[in-house]
């Protein structure tokens, strides 16, 4: 007989956290409103590639006009795998950051083991760090955040998802 295949971190999670555009909209809103209190920022560095859309909705609501990204690979779609920085913080941003971080706003979509949050706060020590979704390993890494899932749910962003058929409850839907 041969080995049960490796369960995908997706699979592993067990709930389905679907999130529309709309919802992540306000959802990054809901975190702008937070964020005001604490800025002002410099600039914005955006974990690519899920921070790159709540980073564009936050630097836009907080007037921020210069982002930079961090460019990091770990899950190759559901599986988590070693980090790999592709590419780093520009010399620029980590000027205006004093070399340390100090007033810029690192955004990011989600943390969840707190791996990828780990490695950019070790990059800018003295940033802010902000997300839109956190999971209770990776949340004490956040700084601010809006909605917290449990750990065994894998939350579902718009641009990776589509609009499909679901057969009604009683056939076996979930
Ligand atoms: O807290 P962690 O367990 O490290 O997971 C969180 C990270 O995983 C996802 O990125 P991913 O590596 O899938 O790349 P992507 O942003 O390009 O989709 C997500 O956007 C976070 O950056
Ligand atoms: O789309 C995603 N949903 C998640 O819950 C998650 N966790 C890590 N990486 C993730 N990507
Ligand atoms: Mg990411």
């Amino acid at each position: 007989m041969g080995e049960a295949p490796e369960l995908s971190a997706q699979e592993r999670a067990g709930k389905a956290f679907p999130v529309s555009w709309d919802q992540f909209h306000r959802d990054c809103r809901a975190l702008t409103w937070r964020l005001n209190e604490v800025g002002p920022f410099h600039a914005v560095i955006a974990i690519t590639r899920g921070g790159l859309v709540p980073a564009a909705i936050v630097a836009r609501e907080l007037g921020v006009r210069i982002i930079d990204t961090v460019c990091i690979a770990s899950y190759d779609h559901t599986k988590q795998g070693d980090l790999q920085v592709l590419k780093g913080i520009s010399e620029a941003a980590m000027k205006l950051g004093g070399g340390t971080g100090k007033g810029l706003l690192i955004v990011d979509d989600l943390v969840d083991t707190g791996k990828t949050g780990k490695l950019v706060r070790e990059m800018l020590p003295e940033a802010h760090f902000a997300t839109v979704y956190a999971k209770p390993k990776g949340r004490p890494l956040v700084d601010t955040f809006i909605t917290e899932v449990s750990q065994d749910t894998w939350i579902f962003f718009p641009w990776d998802t589509a609009l499909s058929f679901q057969p009604p409850l009683r056939d076996g839907a979930a």
